[in-house]
C-alpha cells in the first residue's frame, strides 16, 4: 500500500447531512445516534435561526455536538466550520467520525468544498458522503421555489426519501421520478421517520469529486474569481433585538444559490406561557399562515408544567410533546423560532405576547 492510501486511511470520516427545512435530518441524526454503534461521533450542527434550538434536541450519549448558529454554514460560518473542524483534528483519535448537520437551507457544494481546498482539513479529514433527507410531501413544491431543494439532492451521494407515511403511492413514485430527474446516481432509500440502516448512510465512501466536478466544474477553485456573480444575496435574519441583515461575501468560486425572501423570527419569553392559549393560537396561525411559515419549532415553558414542551412545524402540521423535565439548574425559557417568506412578524409578535401568563 502506497503511503497516500495509508494517510488517507486515517482521515477521519464525515458524512454532511442535508435536506430541506423540515425534512427529517434531525430525526435521522437522533436515529444515528441512538444506534448501539459502540462509536463515538463528534456532531456540528448549524441553524439558519439565531436562537439554538437544535442541538437541545439532539439525542445526547457519547457524542459531542457543536453549534453554529446565526447564519448558514455556506457563508458567515463557513469560517467558524473550519475551525471547529481543526479543532477536532487536534484531538484525532478521540472520533471516529464527524457528522455535520447544515441548515435546510444551505447550498451543499460549499460545505464540501472545505473538505478540498482548505489544507488542514484535507491532510486530515474527508468527506465521506452528502446524505439528503427529501420530504416526500413537500419536496415537488420546493422544487418549484427553492433552489437550494433542488442543489441538496443533486450534490447527495445517498438520498433519504422520508415521510412516505404522508403520501399516497403514485405521489411517492411522481417525487422519485422528480429526484431521478434531478440525480440519477445517489442510492435512494424510502423512508418513514427516517428508518434506516446506519451502515447506509455512515461510512459509505461514496463521494465522487469527478460526478461533482461534472455539476460544478469549478468546484475546487478558491480563488472566488466570480463571487460577486453568483453570490449577491443576504439572509434577513430577523432576531429578538430588531432586524438583521446580513451580506456575504464569499470567498470561493463555484455556484452558490440562496433564497432571498427566506426569513427567521426567533422570540423568547423567560415568562411562562399559558398552554391552553398557546397550543390553539398556534394551530390557528400555522392553519392560516402555513403557507408562508415553512418551518417552526421551539421548546416552550409552560406554567404549571415541571417538563419542556418542543413543536415542531411544518407548514401547516405541527406535532408536539413533553420531551424532559426541567432540570434545576436550567433556564425556564421559551424559544421559538418561525422560518418563511413574508412573515406575518407583527401578527406572530402580538400572538405569542397574549399566550404569556399573566
Ligand atoms: N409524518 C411524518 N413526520 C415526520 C417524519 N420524519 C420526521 N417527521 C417530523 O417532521 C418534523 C421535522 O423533522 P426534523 O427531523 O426536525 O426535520 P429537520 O430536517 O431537522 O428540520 P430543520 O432542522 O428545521 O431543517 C418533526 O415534527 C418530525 O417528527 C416522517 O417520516 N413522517
Amino acid at each position: 500500500m502506497s503511503d497516500i492510501n495509508a494517510s488517507a486511511s486515517t482521515k477521519i470520516p464525515v458524512t454532511v447531512l442535508t435536506g430541506y427545512l423540515g425534512a427529517g435530518k434531525t430525526t435521522l441524526l437522533n436515529r444515528i445516534l441512538s444506534e448501539n454503534h459502540g462509536k463515538k461521533y463528534a456532531v456540528i450542527v448549524n441553524e439558519f435561526g439565531e436562537i439554538g434550538i437544535d442541538n437541545d434536541l439532539i439525542i445526547g450519549a457519547d457524542e459531542e455536538v457543536f453549534e453554529m448558529n446565526n447564519g448558514c454554514v455556506c457563508c458567515t460560518v463557513r469560517g467558524d466550520l473550519v475551525r471547529i473542524l481543526e479543532g477536532l483534528m487536534k484531538r484525532k483519535g478521540k472520533f471516529d467520525a464527524i457528522i455535520v448537520e447544515t441548515t435546510g437551507l444551505a447550498d451543499p457544494a460549499p460545505v464540501a468544498q472545505t473538505f478540498f481546498v482548505d489544507e488542514d482539513v484535507q491532510n486530515n479529514a474527508r468527506l465521506d458522503a452528502v446524505v439528503t433527507v427529501a420530504d416526500a410531501k413537500w419536496l415537488s413544491e420546493r422544487l418549484k421555489d427553492a433552489p437550494e431543494a433542488k442543489n441538496q439532492i443533486a450534490f447527495a451521494d445517498v438520498i433519504v426519501l422520508n415521510k412516505t407515511d404522508l403520501v399516497s403511492a403514485p405521489e411517492l413514485a411522481e417525487v422519485e421520478a422528480r429526484i431521478r430527474g434531478i440525480n440519477p446516481y445517489a442510492k435512494l432509500h424510502r423512508t418513514e421517520r427516517c428508518q434506516v440502516a446506519l451502515s447506509d448512510v455512515l461510512e459509505r465512501g461514496a463521494f465522487d469529486l469527478d460526478r461533482i466536478l461534472e455539476l460544478e466544474p469549478d468546484f475546487l477553485e478558491n480563488d472566488g474569481h466570480d463571487h460577486h456573480h453568483h453570490h449577491d444575496h443576504d439572509h434577513h435574519d430577523h432576531d429578538h433585538h430588531g432586524h438583521d441583515h446580513h451580506d456575504h461575501d464569499h470567498g470561493h468560486g463555484s455556484k452558490h444559490y440562496h433564497d432571498e425572501e427566506m426569513q427567521s423570527l426567533s422570540l423568547r419569553s423567560d415568562k411562562p406561557l399559558e398552554q391552553d392559549k398557546f397550543m390553539p393560537w398556534l394551530q390557528e396561525l400555522l392553519a392560516a399562515e402555513g403557507q408562508k411559515i415553512l418551518r417552526s419549532k421551539g421548546i416552550m415553558a409552560f406554567s404549571g408544567d415541571d417538563d419542556r414542551y418542543v413543536f415542531q412545524g411544518v407548514h401547516m402540521m405541527l406535532e408536539g410533546s413533553r420531551q424532559r423535565a426541567w432540570k434545576p439548574d436550567e433556564k425556564r425559557e421559551s424559544r421559538l423560532v418561525f422560518i418563511g417568506r413574508e412573515l406575518p412578524e407583527a401578527l406572530i409578535r402580538e400572538g405569542f405576547q397574549n399566550c404569556i401568563a399573566a
